[in-house]
């Protein structure tokens, strides 16, 4: 007798009418009218595709005709555009599926794997070990304890193929299992998916490129641009198109398809609704869990250790990284640069050594004859300025202009005595020279702002010290020469402040948000990328789970780290600190978990870890510039002083500068202000994460 293979385009409209209700599915997968489209590419259009339980459908087509999107709709990786899958399955553990691409961890060993999925579905240490051994007979592993990086592709396919077959699910979704494969272990897994289906009632939806390995198959759909032309078993297909070979069978059913839609053009149903966001999407086949339960997070857990051993320098790096950060900007910031040179002309007559020290000096420089240019610059020499000696003041300034000089000094002839003259006489001088070649004449580079400052202070400090002492030599108190203001003892900080006292709060706090961040955000992107953590979620997996056991680990690197850089900070390094341990511990402890949370959501607005590493690098600039990081905010316009001040790292700074340097408690505005911030940057990059988790059903999707 010979059975007519219902082709897709023959079949009469009413039929087509008919499939388009849903049947409640004996069968183990119903697809109806499935349409999907990628931008304003339609892939899957208007497919109808039934799957008997019990069976091995082969789904065969070219490459690109929509076979792996129609599968991640099956599986509910992807959503459908429009129309409706059902699955016989239930839950989610009722099906395995493979993906075409490994998306499993390559470092792991594949025992370590094993373990991982094998505790996400919730089998006990004793069905992981008997099945494991069962699939590494029958799949031909090599050794448990090689990790995936050191065995081949195809044994890397074989391993995946164990992963889905692992928790014997009902409905096995093979995405081109065989393709690279030795024939003879080809063979052996279609006999293997023969024995599941025939002895064990299991489901298998296998896509391959090998039409003529897809024989075994008990139901061959056969699929191309986007649309299913024909369902049947393989001898219905060669007997209908009276063919040997199923290669020769599809090319028929093509050239016919082909010769249909010249004829006339079959209209594709348009979809009613095209909408990206997940609520308005037909439902998954499957619904997600939400619920967290302690097997699959103890399976992360799990996974994030076996990662963190495997690469143990990569590990340490990690937890010592703002140590060493911590202890380079120690060392390198914050310090006056030493032996920078200085251009000098010195037109008095004087010799550069020998008379020049102060000791030596007995009279008044007020009765003429001390001098002073020489004291000044022997001072500035004990500072470690390097004194080049020009002979004119052209030549002078030329070399600063040239870069050889930071800047150049000019002691006019009579420096020394009318310099005397000036203090002698003080408002009785009419003459303006007296004042012109009584002062040191001073040219300095201005491009460099610190060092300007700085040379600039030095050489006020040089002379200030000098007539200091001067005035002591003639018995007149010191404090004639001085300014008229004093500056008592300082209320919070020492005397000599340094640049480091104002950074290293801010130091700190960016190491501690940003590290959490990057490697929080980075470990979940990497895991996007390979298609794991959409392997994980589909196979059951939620985002608490996830981010709780990523909670767990960070919050020990967090605690580590906190206490490392502290002890650099404040004991080693000696940075004043006459506050609490224990609020500022907190505080550094919640800039962390700030971090941790910003990298959450770093993985879950970006794709790929290029536009992820374009949002750390560009926020990191912007926090850096407007949280008072570089600058005081005081300095900021005042627009965008409005705007810095709410952002995660400007008050919980200033908080820990209060609680460090000032010693103030937590009930001071600003510092407990500063807790409150970072608290609320907490709970906003947590509850933005979760929105977007719940409204974008495809955030695991790699791209
Ligand atoms: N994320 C995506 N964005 C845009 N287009 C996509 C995306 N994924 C797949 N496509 C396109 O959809 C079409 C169907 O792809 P699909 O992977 O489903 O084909 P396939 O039949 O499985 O091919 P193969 O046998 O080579 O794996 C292809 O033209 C592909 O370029």
């Amino acid at each position: 007798m010979t059975a007519s293979v219902v082709t897709r385009d023959e079949a009469p409209a009413e039929n087509l009418q008919q499939t388009a209700a849903v049947p409640r599915p004996s069968s183990a997968v119903v697809v109806r009218s499935a349409y999907k489209q990628y931008g304003q590419t339609a892939i899957l259009k208007d497919l109808n595709l039934t799957i008997p339980t019990g069976k091995i459908y082969g789904l065969l087509g070219p490459s690109g005709c929509g076979k792996t999107t129609l599968l991640s709709c099956i599986v509910g990786r992807l959503h459908l555009d429009s129309g409706e899958i059902k699955l016989k399955g239930k839950h989610i553990s009722d099906i395995g599926y493979m993906p075409q691409e490994l998306a499993l961890h390559n470092e792991l060993s594949i025992k370590e794997t094993f373990t991982y999925y094998g505790y996400i579905f919730n089998l006990s240490n004793d069905v992981i070990e008997t099945r494991g051994r069962e699939l590494k007979e029958l799949l031909k592993l090599p050794s448990y304890s090689l990790s995936l990086n050191e065995i081949s592709g195809g044994q890397q396919r074989r391993v995946s193929l164990a992963v889905a077959m692992l928790h014997d699910p009902k409905l096995l979704i093979l995405d081109e299992p065989t393709v690279g494969l030795d024939p003879l272990i080809s063979q052996s897994i279609w006999e293997l998916l023969l024995d599941l289906t025939s002895n064990g009632g299991k489901t298998v939806i296998i896509t391959t490129h090998y039409i003529e390995e897809a024989k075994q198959s008990q139901m061959i759909g056969l699929m191309r641009k986007g649309t299913l032309l024909s369902e049947a078993t393989p001898t219905e297909l060669l007997t209908s198109c009276n063919c040997s070979y199923l290669e020769e069978a599809f090319l028929k059913i093509c050239q016919n398809h082909v010769a249909k839609t010249n004829s006339f053009k079959i209209p594709v149903k348009q979809p009613t609704r095209r909408f990206s966001y997940a609520r308005d999407l037909p439902p998954p086949p499957l619904l997600n869990n939400t619920l967290f339960t302690f097997g699959r997070f103890k399976a992360q857990v799990c996974k994030n250790i076996y990662l963190l051993r495997r690469n143990i320098p990569f590990t340490l790096f990690v937890i010592f990284l703002p140590l060493i950060q911590t202890v380079l900007f120690n060392i390198a910031c914050g310090h006056d640069p030493k032996h920078l040179t200085l251009g000098i002309l010195n037109d008095e007559p004087v010799s550069q050594t020998g008379m020049c020290s102060l000791m030596q000096t007995k009279n008044c420089f007020l009765d003429g004859g001390v001098p002073v240019s020489c004291l000044v610059l022997e001072r500035l020499k004990e500072k470690t300025f390097e004194l080049v000696e020009y002979s004119n003041s052209e030549d002078g300034q030329y070399a600063v202009s040239e870069n050889k000089v930071w800047g150049f000094l000019h002691f006019s002839k009579n420096f020394s005595s009318n310099l005397a003259t000036r203090f002698n006489e003080g408002g009785d001088i009419t003459d303006n020279n007296i004042f012109d070649m009584g002062s040191i004449q001073a040219w300095i580079d201005n491009t460099n702002k610190y060092m300007y400052d700085m040379i600039k202070r030095d050489i006020f400090d040089s002379y200030t010290d000098v007539i200091d002492s001067l005035f002591n030599k003639c018995n007149i108190s010191e404090r004639i020469g001085n300014t008229p203001i004093r500056i008592l003892d300082p209320v919070y900080g020492n005397k000599n402040p340094s640049f480091i006292h104002y950074a290293s709060p801010a130091i700190i706090a960016l190491c501690a948000f940003y590290l959490p961040a990057i490697y929080t955000g980075s470990t979940i992107i990497s895991e996007k990328e390979g298609g794991v953590i959409e392997r994980v979620v589909l196979s059951g997996m939620n985002f608490i789970e996830i981010a709780l056991a990523q909670v767990l680990m960070q919050t020990i690197f967090i605690f580590i780290q906190t206490t490392l850089v502290m002890i650099v900070m404040f004991v080693i390094f000696d940075n004043p600190f006459v506050g609490d341990i224990f609020p500022s511990f907190l505080l550094l402890t919640m800039i962390g978990c700030g971090g941790m949370c910003f990298g959450f959501f770093t993985a879950i607005i970006c794709r790929t870890t290029t536009e992820a590493a374009f949002l750390g690098i560009g926020t990191n600039f912007l926090l850096k510039f407007l949280c008072g990081l570089m600058w005081p905010t005081e300095g900021i316009h005042y627009l965008l002083r409005s705007i810095s001040i709410y952002l995660p790292l400007t008050m919980s700074t200033e908080s820990l500068r209060s609680l460090t340097a000032k010693g103030l408690g937590l009930q001071h505005p600003s510092v407990y202000l500063g807790f409150m911030s970072i608290f609320s940057w907490i709970l906003v990059f947590t509850l933005v994460s979760f929105v977007m988790l719940k409204l974008k059903r495809d955030v695991w999707t790699k791209s």
